[in-house]
């Protein structure tokens, strides 16, 4: 539990402000965290303030139907306000709610998932998945600047493109944070900075790896010095070349992850849901919410490695699975293999595009999606043709889905659950799984 704030100045920066300073009372919150204010009947968004508090604040950008402001000062706090966790909050983009208590952010997301989706669950509850608030990033993509010769390693500002250098990131799994202290230490001590694109940091179940975006050629002894760093850290090092798509990995050095009872291979480049434990969850309950039995074939759309393709196939009599990149078909039928499951296939697919392969022969039951952000409306034609009885829907973007789904229904299903998963305490992003079963 965090602790929770008295009225205090706020730490924001100094705005760079249009207007005179102005006494706001704040009843609304957006989800992306800014709160929402009138002040003579124009609405005016303020980053970092509250619902129920009493702020002052400047306009820095007047529009005709809204304002922005920045906060000044809060004249009367929250009950739900709290103390960050993360002494980078107020400028770094990577958390959007940690003045906010953890109870209240799930609220907040509820809110705004019941307003998205709200052509859809008129009655149905919204269910709740969630674990832990902190320390649930297995992995981060950390970027890198040198400026006049100083180093910044990081993440993107809330307010520019500016990388804000940062020492600790509590969102980051405890391994990480240990590892990231570490590396930006080695970094100031030596000349690979300069050559950076970007840092990928890594936890799963083999271990930490860090990989080194360059961007020009490095010197055999500057790769050895790093390869000893790591070695002393034990964390596996990989490289990607500059202008290359992927770094070169030998089959030994593939990463994996454990899920209940299987092990998931693949690339360290390669998509992985980045909250393990709330990805074990996830799939408990597609796996409940589906229901998969020894009648079913199931087509899993944007299958990835086969995060749920191989529990999937645990239970039903067998499994299609489709995925745009063909290296991680390869790796998805790898596992398949490996964890002894002879029921799967896989297609490499872009689901985008009209797919005319054996996929329509088959008759599929149910579909479990996982698009990406865009969604999948694309192939939600194909979807309605095949005819499942049940769609499991899994989306990282509440609009795109919503998109969809009311299209789904208006073709002839019906949405029978609907669960929040906070896959991203402290941020803004919202994971939903939706359940929709086709109309008798
Ligand atoms: C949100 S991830 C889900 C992956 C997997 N279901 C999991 O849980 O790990 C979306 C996946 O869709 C794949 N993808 C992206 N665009 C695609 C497309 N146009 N056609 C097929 N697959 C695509 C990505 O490569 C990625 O593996
Ligand atoms: S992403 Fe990390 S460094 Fe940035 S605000 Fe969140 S916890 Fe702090």
């Amino acid at each position: 539990m965090r602790r929770r704030t008295s009225p205090r100045r706020t730490a924001t920066s100094k705005p760079q402000s249009i207007g005179p300073i102005q006494t706001f009372e704040v009843d609304g919150l957006t989800h992306e965290a800014k709160g929402v204010a009138r002040f003579q009947g124009k609405v005016t968004f303020i980053e970092g303030a509250l619902p129920g508090e009493t702020v002052e604040a400047q306009v820095n950008k007047a529009g005709r139907n809204f304002d922005e402001a920045v906060l000044v000062n809060i004249i009367e706090p929250s009950v739900y306000r709290v103390e960050p966790s993360c002494q980078q909050f107020n400028v770094c983009g990577g958390c959007s709610f940690q003045h906010l208590a953890d109870e209240q952010q799930l609220n907040a997301k509820a809110d705004w998932l019941q307003g998205q989706l709200r052509n859809l669950i008129t009655t149905q509850e919204l269910e709740q998945l969630s674990d832990k608030p902190m320390g649930y990033r297995r992995r981060a993509r950390i970027a890198i600047e040198l400026k006049k010769g100083r180093m910044a390693l990081g993440f993107r500002g809330k307010a520019s493109k500016e990388i804000i250098s940062i020492d600790q990131c509590v969102v980051l799994a405890p391994n990480l944070q240990s590892i990231f202290l570490s590396l930006k230490l080695a970094l100031l001590e030596n000349d690979l900075a300069g050559v950076l694109g970007h840092v990928e940091l890594l936890e799963d179940t083999k271990g930490v790896s860090v990989l080194f975006r360059l961007t020009s050629s490095i010197s055999d002894e500057l790769k050895n010095a790093w390869e000893d760093w790591a070695e002393k850290e034990q964390v596996a090092l990989y490289w990607q070349a500059p202008k290359a798509g992927k770094a070169e990995v030998a089959p030994e050095k593939m990463r994996y992850y454990d899920l209940v009872d299987l092990r998931l291979k693949y690339h360290p480049q390669d998509f992985i849901q980045v909250n393990a434990t709330m990805n074990q969850k996830m799939v408990a309950q597609a796996m409940s919410w589906l229901s998969p039995s020894k009648q079913d074939v199931v087509l899993d759309l944007f299958c990835g490695v086969g995060n749920f393709s191989l529990p999937l196939a645990q239970h039903a009599q067998s499994v299609i699975g489709v995925e745009v990149q063909e290296t991680m078909v390869e790796a998805a039928r790898e596992n398949a293999r490996v964890n002894g499951l002879d029921n799967l296939s896989f297609v490499a697919a872009d689901l985008t595009k009209p797919v005319n392969n054996e996929l329509f022969k088959q008759t599929i039951t149910k579909v479990l999606l996982d698009p990406p952000r865009a969604g999948a409306f694309e192939f939600l034609d194909s979807i309605i043709k095949i005819g499942p009885t049940q769609i499991l829907y899994v989306s990282c973007n509440a609009s795109t889905l919503a998109r969809d789904a009311e299209y789904l229904v208006a073709k002839g299903y019906r949405v029978l659950r609907v669960s929040l998963m906070d896959m991203f305490p402290q941020t803004s992003h919202v994971e939903t799984m939706m359940l929709l079963q086709k109309k008798k």
